[in-house]
């Protein structure tokens, strides 16, 4: 007999997808600040990537702050790696970190909209 574990399934979930944002509620609907203001970064640089509402499931909330050892929510993965939470992504956003980030990593995003955000944050 094979049981599956939160652990099983965050590994799994992030080696399966180029980008993964655990947050609270989802990409259409977030139910947090930190967790709306990654996802509304991401959707306006137009990044495709997958959601994990970890409010639907207690075992995966706290999973991913074992897997990560970091303690909140939201966290950002790209290519199997932690990237950080709200405030990292904003600053790396902000900085154009972000941008080198998925450059490297060959994830497709929208350099204009980046620079927009950019501009109205100046
Ligand atoms: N400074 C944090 C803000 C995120 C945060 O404080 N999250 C809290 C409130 S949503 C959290 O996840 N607490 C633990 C929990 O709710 O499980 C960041 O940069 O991401
Ligand atoms: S749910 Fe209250 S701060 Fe995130």
């Amino acid at each position: 007999m094979t049981t599956t574990t939160a652990e099983d399934q965050i590994r799994d979930t992030v080696a399966k997808n180029d980008v993964v944002l655990f947050m609270k509620g989802t990409k259409a609907m977030p139910q947090c600040g930190f967790s709306s203001r990654v996802a509304g970064v991401l959707n306006f640089m137009g990044v495709e990537y997958a959601d994990v509402n970890v409010l639907a499931d207690a075992e995966i909330r706290q999973g991913i702050k074992d897997f990560s050892d970091w303690p909140t929510i939201p966290q950002l993965y790209v290519k199997g790696e932690f990237v950080g939470g709200c405030d990292i992504v904003t600053e790396m956003t902000l900085s154009g970190e972000l941008d080198q980030l998925f450059e490297a990593k060959g994830v497709t995003y929208d350099k204009a909209a980046a620079d927009k955000i950019r501009e109205a944050n100046a």
